[in-house]
């Protein structure tokens, strides 16, 4: 097992990501909000683009889950070889991509691409939709699954909080695997649940780290 795995065994991954033409979107916006999530207690940060992945290494010292996002539909988060490996040049210690069977806009496969990527060190983190995608992700040697696409693919319906069932299916099935889950976690409840069923970390985004969103909870109540 890799260290930058077992740093964030047990804990909270805040993902802060503001998405293209809101207000927050600026770098050094990302790292200061990374900065807050690490003093308030989360084990790593997930972020998006090279901007931000640079930015925010170098404020925070622990691991940072990368990615990069490309348009919004098909295969977006880290759609090729070529985002993964730019993704690692920035300074992401773990590189998270789109492990779905759709069509990769390089022509890899996803086996392909894991392949290239352990030739090359990087450790990587599997953004599953469904079951089938975690078993292709397993087989692929992919170092740590995610509930991430859970959802979002049109394999599995989009449950109002994190997908349970396709976490415990995960963790029972790949034991040996780290699983996190990813998505829809938007309660202390919830995460508890989450590290009941197994999970080996998990990730929380828009609770924590987009006040559009969270605004708009507050405000649909009035
Ligand atoms: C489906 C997709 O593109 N998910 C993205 C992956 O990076 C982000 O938009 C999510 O915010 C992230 O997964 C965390 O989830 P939540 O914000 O629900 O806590």
């Amino acid at each position: 097992m890799h260290r930058v795995i077992e740093k964030i065994k047990g804990g909270l991954v805040v993902s802060c990501q503001a998405y293209p033409g809101e207000p927050l979107r600026h770098p050094e916006t990302m790292a200061q909000m990374a900065m807050a999530a690490v003093e308030g207690g989360a084990v790593g940060i997930r972020c998006q683009g090279l901007a931000d992945i640079a930015a925010i290494k170098g404020r925070v010292k622990v691991p940072v889950i990368g990615i990069w996002k490309e348009g919004d539909e098909g295969v977006y988060i880290t759609p090729t070889l070529r985002h993964a490996r730019c993704c690692v040049a920035s300074g992401a210690d773990i590189v998270a991509l789109d492990a779905t069977g759709r069509p990769r806009p390089d022509g890899l496969s996803y086996a392909d691409t894991i392949r290239a990527l352990h030739d090359e060190g990087v450790i990587t983190m599997a953004d599953c939709g469904s079951f089938s995608d975690a078993k292709r992700a397993v087989e692929a040697g992919t170092d740590i699954i995610s509930t991430t696409l859970s959802g979002y693919t049109g394999d599995r319906e989009k449950t109002d909080g994190p997908d349970f069932e396709l976490l415990v299916q995960m963790v029972k099935a790949f034991p040996d695997v780290p699983v996190l889950c990813e998505g829809r976690i938007h309660t202390p409840d919830q995460l508890h649940r989450v590290m009941e069923c197994g999970a080996w970390a998990a990730v929380v985004g828009t609770a924590i780290t987009h006040p559009t969103t969270i605004t708009r909870w507050f405000a649909a109540s009035l």
